[in-house]
């Protein structure tokens, strides 16, 4: 569904030249939600922009459902366009027109007769919950209220294709949780394809089907969400991962239980807990299993979970027990200091 190829986008000014983006290729398949991870200046909002050609790439080519953008003329980019719907971080709604107007004002831009752009304002804005609001002007309204204006106004379009430029970075963590909801909703019931981008690893953990994450232009880890939490390479994916699961052990008490044998931390996806083994290992061999902390959050489709676990014993055991928990198929890692 939109697929860019070997895209590179450098910015050039009289004293300095910074790549953006450095020969991403990226494949966002129809009906996924696929986010895009990265600290600042990763070159996201660069990649996000490059896909509706607001940005315009060095090298390489973009296709959008079957549309090669990179090299369209003027009035065809236009048409194409109509077929992408875009949210951003700050609304971009129009301060003076009321709710009603947000939406109907760019509809009337492409010529919709009048009576169906009626219809489709009244749709789309019962679809995000504000049809009591159509009088109202983006004043009066909250962040979400805001966000779930420029939604509706981005659905009206009836695009294939929605893009997401952090689009829940400004609102509290309750109203973060209901635009998310409501990008799953839209995602299901309209089979609408959403990329996103965002620098918050809950988003990509609670919607996302696939996850790019991005440093200095480039893509340096791709996959299921559920495999890049399983088996995160690089130790920028695995700060992201791990900022879902704090694991405050002061260093006292962990330098002294280290002593007596292994700190280790425990990831398992799906429904098993890794507790039964826990609780195996404690019965098979001669070693004390304590928890020191442990957490599970839900992907989209499957819980993940971690615990962080002293095995207090000799090295014999320990080593026994963490080969049984990886023979049990449960990801082991030592944690250093
Ligand atoms: N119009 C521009 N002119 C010059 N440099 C730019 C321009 N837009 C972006 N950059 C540079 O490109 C790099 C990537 O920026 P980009 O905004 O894409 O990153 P980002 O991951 O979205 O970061 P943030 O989350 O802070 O927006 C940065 O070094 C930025 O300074």
């Amino acid at each position: 569904m939109i697929e860019l190829r070997h895209v590179s986008k450098t910015f050039t000014s009289k004293k300095t030249m910074v790549t953006a983006l450095d020969d991403v290729s990226l494949h966002v398949k129809k009906g996924e939600i696929y986010g895009v991870i990265g600290y600042s200046g990763a070159g996201k909002s660069t990649l996000i922009r490059c896909v509706n050609m607001l940005e315009k790439p060095s090298e390489g080519e973009i296709i959008v459902n079957g549309v090669t953008m990179t090299g369209l003329s003027q009035s065809k980019l236009r048409e194409a366009r109509q077929n992408i719907g875009m949210i951003f971080q700050g609304f971009n709604l129009l301060k003076t027109a009321t709710v009603y107007d947000n939406i109907a004002i760019p509809l009337k831009l492409t010529g919709i007769p009048k009576a169906e752009i009626d219809g489709r304002v009244k749709k789309y804005l019962e679809v995000v919950g504000l049809e009591q609001k159509a009088d109202s002007y983006p004043g009066q309204l909250s962040g979400g209220q805001k966000q779930r204006v420029a939604i509706a106004r981005a659905l009206s379009h009836e695009p294939d294709v929605l893009l997401s430029d952090e689009a829940t970075s400004a609102l509290d963590p309750e109203t973060t949780e209901s635009i998310l909801n409501l990008l799953m909703k839209i995602n299901k019931e309209f089979g609408i394809t959403i990329l996103l981008i965002t620098h918050e690893m809950h988003v990509v953990q609670k919607i996302c089907d696939r996850v790019a994450v991005m440093e200095n232009g480039k893509v340096i880890e791709e996959g299921n969400v559920i495999d890049i939490f399983s088996k995160a390479n690089s130790n920028t994916t695995k700060k992201f991962i791990n900022s879902l699961f704090p694991e405050d052990i002061p260093a006292e008490v962990f330098n002294s239980i280290s002593e007596q044998g292994p700190v280790i931390r425990l990831s398992f996806v799906g429904h098993s807990t890794g507790k039964p083994a826990l609780a195996e290992v404690a019965k098979k061999f001669d070693v004390y299993t304590n928890i020191l902390s442990g957490n599970i959050v839900q992907l989209k489709n499957e819980p993940y979970g971690r615990m962080v676990v002293h095995l207090q014993g000799i090295k014999d055991q320990t080593d026994a027990s963490i080969a049984y928990l990886e023979a049990e198929g449960v990801h082991v890692e030592r944690v250093n200091r």
